[in-house]
């Protein structure tokens, strides 16, 4: 399965303390695990959470999912060894919080080279401070030559810095919602929509996913288990998108329809701009069933 085609539609972050959650997440139907040693980890517990997820990820059993491990900073007392942990770790991808340029990539990506780190292990980065916003263009071009392949939006930590209110609609966020998209479209890469801290609020969490797929987020972060089922719905092809996508092949396929650029399809206005974004539905459909 290529990285840009692998469903990311649900990512369960949970604390690399929490032993009942790294166990209980080998039965959850999420697409990623982010067991996390940064925020949900008191400091007193690093070293300790840090042996547990070692000691989890090792013995295995977490099937198709894909396991992302998120360190703490370098500027603090235990990112050096996280990072050094994790490179061997067997984990897919490492996490690193609260880069704020294109500098950092090159450093945690030198890093994890030296620390015998494979080919294929990513390095994803959380997009959660004002300077990563104005320098996410340079941050996305450092994926050139280095790990970085994924951008997470760290919400809460932007309210923080910007002092600014989670409001349903988001307004505060979306410059930097839509220019982490812009950016990470533009240099081929993943990006993943920030948590909703709400748990019980159902509806305010569907009108959240439903805002992150439509700015064109492939998942978002989860933080309970309850929250997975409706992610995996949302951010997947709809059964409507699927069909819709197959009948724009088709119709491409169709030797009547030979050296046509535009056609209508079902009604629709259809260009090969759209044949493109049909396969990437099917192909996005096939993979999510692959996983069952
Ligand atoms: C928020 C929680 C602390 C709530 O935990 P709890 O009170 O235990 O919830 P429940 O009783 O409802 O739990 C029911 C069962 O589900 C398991 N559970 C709960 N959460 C998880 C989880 N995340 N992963 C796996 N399993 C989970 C419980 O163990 C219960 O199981 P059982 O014993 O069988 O009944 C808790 O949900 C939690 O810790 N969530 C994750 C918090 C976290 O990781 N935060 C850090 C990432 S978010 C962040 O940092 C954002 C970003 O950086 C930014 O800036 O925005
Ligand atoms: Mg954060």
């Amino acid at each position: 399965m290529s990285t840009q085609h692998r469903p990311r539609r649900s990512c369960l972050y949970m604390p690399g303390a929490n032993t009942r959650a790294l166990e209980k997440a080998r039965d959850l139907p999420a697409d990623t695990l982010i067991l996390d040693l940064e925020d949900a980890v008191a400091p007193d517990a690093k070293e300790e959470a840090r042996a547990a997820i070692l000691a989890a990820v090792k013995a295995g059993g977490y099937g198709k999912r894909e396991i992302v491990i998120r360190m703490n900073g370098l500027d603090t007392p235990w990112g050096h060894d996280d990072l050094k942990a994790i490179a061997t770790s067997g984990a897919h991808a490492v996490l690193a919080p609260k880069v704020t340029g294109h500098r950092d990539i090159e450093r945690l990506s030198t890093l994890l080279k030296e620390a015998g780190a494979s080919d294929t292990m990513a390095l994803w980065v959380m997009i959660e401070t004002p300077l990563a916003i104005l320098n996410i263009k340079d941050i996305a071009a450092a994926s050139i030559g280095t790990h970085l392949t994924t951008f997470v939006m760290g919400t809460n930590d932007l309210a923080k810095e910007y002092r600014a209110r989670m409001t349903p609609d988001r307004l505060a966020f979306q410059t930097a919602l839509q220019l982490s998209i812009a950016a990470a479209r533009a240099y081929g890469l993943v990006a993943i929509d920030g948590v909703y801290n709400d748990i019980k609020n159902e509806n305010g969490f569907r009108d959240e996913c439903e805002q992150g797929r439509d700015l064109g987020f492939d998942g978002k972060t989860l933080i309970h288990p309850s929250q997975l089922e409706e992610a995996n719905r949302i951010f997947a092809p709809s059964h409507h998108d699927v069909e819709q996508a197959k009948a724009v092949i088709e119709a491409f396929a169709d030797p009547a329809n030979a050296g046509k650029g535009v056609l209508k399809v079902n009604g629709k206005m259809t260009e090969l701009l759209h044949l493109e974004e049909a396969r990437r539905t099917v192909e996005m459909d096939e993979a999510i069933r692959a996983l069952a």
